[in-house]
């Protein structure tokens, strides 16, 4: 068990604090207080049945206030158009050293920062959803007042659901276009990879089995064995077997080049959203 003296609020209970939360049970992470706020009382009603206490701010239009008030770690994790707004509401209820945390695609520190007393830290961080499994890749960058203790104390509670890298401000867009996003382009890949091994004559099952031991299968040994993944290929690629054909077309499709332009969409989009709040 991790035990940690810190209290945390988790402002906006959605797709990425459920997986954080998911990675934190994993750990066995304990914390002082923990509380969750949503929008709506469904989403509340989802938390409070895995024992966290929430309150939606349809229920109770203070529920972000009362939940900050006694926390360290603040980790605002709503849509970032509403990024703004949220950190405003709860610029006069947080504690003195408390750290605000955005989770938001493009929102900058300097942003929030505008919003809250100049005493009051601000982190940027882009963690992805394998957090869940406790295997995420969360950047985090600080803005201009955080406290190294407050970027150590922060970079600790990523810790526990994965890897963390601290990065200059001016990478977290290209960070979150590569992590962030990433697992969306392998699941993408993935559902692709399925559908062309059931054109195949596999039954739908099976081809989904097939695809993803097989993603899984090569993950691990590219992991476990800390061989280049140009070196693993090549040990599957007999010379002048079938791989090197099938490879030889993929090479048609200059996935680099492919790569480069879905990353430069997702930082575009990126600055929209900033320019936005
Ligand atoms: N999803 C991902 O993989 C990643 C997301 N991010 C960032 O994380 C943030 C959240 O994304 P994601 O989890 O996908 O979004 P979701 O839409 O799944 O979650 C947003 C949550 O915010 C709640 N909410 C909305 N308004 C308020 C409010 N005023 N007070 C409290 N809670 C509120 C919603 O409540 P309700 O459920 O009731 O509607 C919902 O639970 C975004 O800013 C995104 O850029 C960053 C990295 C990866
Ligand atoms: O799609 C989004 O905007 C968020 C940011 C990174 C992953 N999901």
């Amino acid at each position: 068990m991790i035990s940690s003296a810190q209290s945390i609020a988790i402002l906006g209970g959605g797709s990425l604090a459920t997986s954080i939360f998911a990675g934190l049970r994993r750990a066995h992470a304990t914390f002082a207080d923990v509380r969750v706020t949503t929008r709506s009382p469904g989403s509340a009603t989802g938390w409070r049945e895995l024992g966290v206490p929430a309150v939606a701010t349809e229920d109770d239009p203070s529920a972000n206030k009362d939940a900050v008030r006694h926390a360290d770690l603040v980790l605002a994790a709503v849509k970032p158009a509403q990024t703004p707004a949220l950190v405003s509401e709860i610029a006069d209820s947080l504690r003195p050293g408390a750290v605000v945390v955005s989770l938001a695609a493009g929102v900058r520190c300097a942003t929030l920062e505008d919003l809250l007393p100049e005493e009051v830290g601000v982190i940027r961080a882009m963690p992805n959803t394998p957090a869940a499994v406790g295997a995420a890749m969360t950047g985090l960058s600080r803005g201009a007042h955080a406290t190294d203790a407050q970027l150590e104390h922060t970079a600790a509670f990523f810790r526990l659901v994965g890897e963390v890298l601290v990065v200059e401000e001016a990478q977290m867009d290209a960070f979150a276009a590569v992590a962030g996003s990433g697992p969306a382009y392998v699941f993408y890949f993935i559902e692709q990879y399925t559908r062309a091994a059931a054109t195949l004559g596999f039954d739908q099952e099976q081809a989904r089995v097939l695809a993803e031991r097989t993603f899984a299968g090569a993950t691990e040994l590219l992991i476990s064995s800390g061989a280049e993944p140009a070196e693993l290929r090549r040990r599957v690629t007999s010379p002048k077997g079938t791989t090197e054909r099938a490879v030889a077309k993929l090479e048609e499709a200059e996935l680099e080049a492919l790569f480069t332009r879905a990353a430069a969409a997702a930082i575009e989009r990126a600055r929209e959203l900033s320019q936005a709040v």
